[in-house]
């Protein structure tokens, strides 16, 4: 029986696909073999010694310690894609929230006092206060083109505007993806320089943490909206309350409240709501349930962030072996060579690296005795070792 912790509401859906005769799961356990989470924060999370994986029902990881998993041979799986419709349609939403000036017309609406023909007086005095202006031929400068941002970069050229888009590590699944006409932008300066609103679609890390900073929104086009569903860490709201001070930003839609910019009208802040649909939790927790489930079972390792990709059909009734050690040379030669000294016969053997990790599936004839386990978790460099019968 696997002990799968869930922390964070993990959709029904992807714990359905847990059979209840193999898999515990439950908020409550003890001595995990995996956990499920979203949003939740691990880094201060004494790593469990029974911990074999981490699945992140979503897309960003910044909340999970994912080097300090690699250095225990912990694989993080997420699931990428399973929520990029749901940051599509509110990312556009923003769009058009900002463009007319929707949130602070509607609080203005809502205050009005007297009678529906006082109301009405007032708000034809006052309308054009909230005057917009529409999005065909605006210029949307989109920062990472992964899935969100080709979505959105997609959407915005069938609103019939032109993009602009920058992410200097594009994928090749991404470039097919994306419209012909999506024009390629250089740097990220080069995105505020000709931009009318700009949205951020990029992980946050060291090098994306305050990319958006004072130095930057000063090359922002004059009255430029900024649109940031990617993460907080990734815009210095403070330099965001400068520009929209001067009037350099026109506003600032995001999915993330902050003491800097509480209250205005300039800002709107969602409690974090991309990926809150139905829809999407589901996709989400189906998909990393299945990739934890497969992996705990099979060893195989599918959209993990810091594992190479490895798929091993099983074909003989044996024993498979499961090594995780660092990417350094002999390892392999080392993890043969305890095997052939137990007596035991290879059929099928695939070893495959991704940075500083090697992982290595090895389906034996027969079963691998505890002297062997006991033998590879001795060899320098090894990080873990699993049998699978
Ligand atoms: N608001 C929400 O609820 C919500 C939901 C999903 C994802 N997100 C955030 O959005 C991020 C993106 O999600 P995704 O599914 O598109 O991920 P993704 O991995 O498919 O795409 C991220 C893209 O950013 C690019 N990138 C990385 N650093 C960059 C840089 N410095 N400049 C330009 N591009 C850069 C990468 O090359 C990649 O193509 C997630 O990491 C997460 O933080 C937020
Ligand atoms: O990175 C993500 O997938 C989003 O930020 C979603 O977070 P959530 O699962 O907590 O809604």
């Amino acid at each position: 029986m696997y002990k799968i912790l869930t922390l964070n509401n993990i959709s029904a859906k992807g714990l359905d696909r847990l059979p209840r005769e193999l898999f515990e799961a439950s908020s409550e356990i003890q001595h995990p073999d995996a956990v499920l989470l979203r949003s939740a924060k691990l880094h201060d999370w004494p790593i469990p010694d029974t911990l074999k994986a981490v699945g992140r029902a979503g897309a960003g990881v910044n909340n999970i310690p994912v080097e300090a998993m690699s250095r225990r041979g912990i694989p993080v799986f997420n699931a990428p894609g399973a929520n990029a419709n749901a940051v599509k349609e509110l990312v556009i939403a923003g769009l058009f929230l900002a463009a007319r000036n929707i949130c602070p017309a509607w609080d203005f609406a809502r205050q009005l006092q007297g009678s529906d023909a006082e109301m009405n007086q007032q708000a034809e005095a006052e309308k054009k206060r909230f005057t917009g202006f529409e999005l065909p031929g605006r210029t949307l400068g989109v920062i990472g083109l992964g899935a969100i941002g080709v979505n959105v970069a997609n959407a915005a050229r069938a609103l019939g505007m032109n993009v602009i888009g920058y992410d200097p590590d594009i994928t090749v699944r991404s470039a097919w993806r994306l419209e012909a006409a999506v024009r390629r932008a250089h740097s990220i300066d080069e995105v505020f320089a000709e931009s009318d609103m700009v949205t951020l679609h990029v992980p946050e890390t060291d090098t994306t943490r305050h990319m958006v900073n004072g130095s930057r929104l000063a090359t922002a086009r004059k009255g430029m909206v900024l649109v940031n569903f990617a993460r907080a860490g990734v815009v210095d709201v403070e330099a965001v309350a400068g520009a929209l001070d001067s009037g350099r930003l026109h506003s600032y839609i995001c999915d993330f409240p902050s003491n800097a910019l509480k209250g205005r009208d300039d800002v709107v802040a969602l409690p974090h709501l991309g990926a809150s649909t139905h829809e999407a939790q589901e996709n989400c927790a189906i998909m990393v349930a299945d990739q934890v489930r497969d992996f705990l079972e099979t060893g195989n390792v599918v959209n993990s962030v810091n594992f190479p990709e490895l798929v091993l059909p099983r074909n003989g009734s044996g024993d498979r072996l499961t090594v995780v050690n660092a990417n350094v040379p002999n390892m392999l030669g080392q993890i043969s060579t305890a095997v052939a000294e137990a007596g035991l016969n290879i059929d099928d053997m695939v070893n495959k690296s991704r940075g500083d990790i090697a992982y290595t599936v090895t389906d034996v004839a027969g079963r691998i005795p505890a002297e062997v386990v006991e033998r590879l978790r001795g060899i320098e460099g090894v990080l873990s070792v699993r049998v699978i019968e």
